[in-house]
């Protein structure tokens, strides 16, 4: 009985679900999991799409094992990239298939041999090269930094399937279903979008160029490394991650603030008034202290506006605040409307932060700038429901 789940003919799904591992990367939070896809094409010659994260390489053997025809051998590996999600399995994996080879770029060989002390039987391929399989043909394309030096993508020419390494992946763990007309895709997409900003979105300029590689390519389904397989509707992941990488925003505000005792976030409540009055419908308001980084990484990703206020801590920003301030500035974001505020009690520091992290951004400011003294007076609250009413403007525009 085979264990994998057919994508088209010959092509199969091999992954697994990961509803274990609580931070991806060490880093992001996992509430819904992830699948890690790995995949199998079985023609004259039989060939994997990337292998899983070591802990699980007994569930993906014995997926391909099901689906390896009596008296075959696995011929090639093709790694499309080698982050250890997916190239954690390559070494068992030649262990149990001592004569399989593996296929990737001169950087994939360099990165087998400092991760896995891999160095023989490799296959080094160059951008455009085909390898014919029987009836199969693939086609490499390097597609460097989406997000490592080494990814590249693979194409089959008789299906139009693409191999598209973590570019257009995300997180939440398969429920059943793989293809997008099997699962519920707005329950995916924030979490495409929340992998996209916070792990890939740093290159975005290197997607569009690997978008500008892939034009003309007639592409019908789509395999990513994680998440849905895009079968029915490759267009609208497409699309999406078009927009994401040219950082093209929505209409809607970012509020996020850092409060110990309340009145910070005073300042924040007025702001969001501000922004009501203003129109505004779509507002995302994120306490730094509760608020993981990677979902509010995700909302400024998708939104035009965004406000940060903070009280002062030690003469400087509320830390967690600093850690945000650095992450946006990591993304590399750009086209926003920015706008900010801040709270101390004797020397100040934290809005000296923000002016010098919003006057460093490629966004535009929206004013005024507002500094309570410990809290808010009315005159402060009023200039925070004004900047909330100017930045309103500023996203409607
Ligand atoms: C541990 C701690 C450190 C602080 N450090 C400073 C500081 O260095 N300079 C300053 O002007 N205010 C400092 N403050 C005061 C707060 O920034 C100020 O009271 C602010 O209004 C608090 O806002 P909140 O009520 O939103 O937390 C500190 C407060 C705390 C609790």
């Amino acid at each position: 009985m085979s264990l994998g789940i057919k994508i088209t003919d010959g092509i199969h799904w091999i992954g697994v679900n990961d509803f274990e591992t609580h931070l991806f990367e060490a880093l992001w939070p996992l509430p819904k999991g992830v699948s890690y896809n790995a995949y199998m094409i079985v023609d004259e010659k039989v060939v994997l799409i990337d292998t899983v994260k070591g802990p699980y390489f007994s569930t993906y053997l014995d997926k391909l094992k099901s689906l390896l025809p009596v008296g075959k051998t696995v011929d090639y590996l093709v790694v499309n990239h080698m982050e250890p999600d997916h190239s954690g399995s390559i070494k068992v994996l030649r262990e149990a298939f001592p004569e399989v080879k593996i296929i990737g770029n001169q950087k994939t060989a360099d990165m087998l041999g400092a991760f896995y002390g891999l160095t023989d039987n490799l296959v080094v391929v160059r951008d455009g090269e085909e390898l014919s399989l029987g009836e199969k043909r693939l086609v490499f394309y390097m597609t460097p930094m989406v997000h490592w030096p080494e990814t590249m993508m693979t194409y089959e020419k008789s299906t139009g399937v693409i191999f598209s390494g973590d570019a257009f992946g995300g997180f939440g763990a398969l429920n059943g279903g793989i293809f997008d007309d099997e699962v519920d895709v707005d329950y995916y997409e924030d979490e495409v979008l929340r992998y996209f900003s916070n792990i890939v979105g740093r290159y975005s300029a290197m997607v569009q160029k690997a978008f500008e590689k892939l034009k003309g390519v007639d592409i019908k389904i789509i395999c990513a490394t994680h998440g849905p397989v895009w079968r029915n509707d490759p267009a609208h992941i497409i699309n999406l991650y078009d927009r994401w990488s040219k950082q093209q925003t929505e209409e809607g505000v970012v509020l996020v603030y850092g409060s110990m005792y309340g009145n910070t976030q005073k300042m924040m409540e007025a702001v969001a008034a501000g922004l009501v009055k203003g129109g505004v419908e779509k507002i995302r308001v994120h306490n730094i202290s509760t608020s993981h980084l990677s979902f509010i990484i995700r909302d400024i990703w998708r939104f035009k506006g965004l406000v940060l206020g903070s009280c002062t801590y030690n003469m400087e920003l509320f830390p967690p605040m600093k850690q945000l301030v650095n992450a946006i500035e990591n993304r590399m974001m750009v086209n926003r409307k920015i706008g900010i505020f801040g709270s101390y009690t004797w020397s100040g520091g934290a809005l000296k932060e923000l002016q010098e992290f919003a006057g460093k951004s490629k966004c535009e400011r929206v004013g005024p700038v507002i500094e309570a003294k410990s809290s808010p007076t009315a005159e402060d609250i009023d200039r925070c429901v004004e900047l909330g009413m100017n930045m309103a403007k500023a996203v409607k525009s």
